[in-house]
């Protein structure tokens, strides 16, 4: 395969992966929509580390370390966007 058109697939892959990150924030919103309404905190511990946990699991085992770090970046970037939504609804 040449470069190009191994390029137009990672764009491809790429282009999925952001439309999947606005479709888990778009979720992430109504977390915090609901944990608000029902004065439950941001961060579950527990669930973070499932989520991490199983987000390793789910790949070869060369790519454990990585799922790992995506995902962590993934719920800080959710923790914040949810800490952010809570303090608009504040002031
Ligand atoms: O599931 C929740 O309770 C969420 O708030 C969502 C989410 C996530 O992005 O997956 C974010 C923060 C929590 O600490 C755990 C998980």
């Amino acid at each position: 395969m040449e470069l190009t058109d191994l390029r137009r697939e990672i764009d491809r892959v790429d282009s999925e992966i952001l439309r999947l990150l606005a479709e888990r924030m778009a979720l992430c919103d109504r977390v915090a929509a609901y944990k608000s309404d029902h004065g439950l905190p941001i961060l579950d511990e527990a669930r973070e580390e499932e989520k991490l946990a199983r987000a390793a699991a789910s790949v070869p085992a060369d790519l454990s370390g990585d799922a790992r770090e995506l995902f962590a970046l993934l719920l800080s970037l959710s923790r914040r966007r949810q800490a952010a939504l809570r303090k608009r609804e504040v002031d």
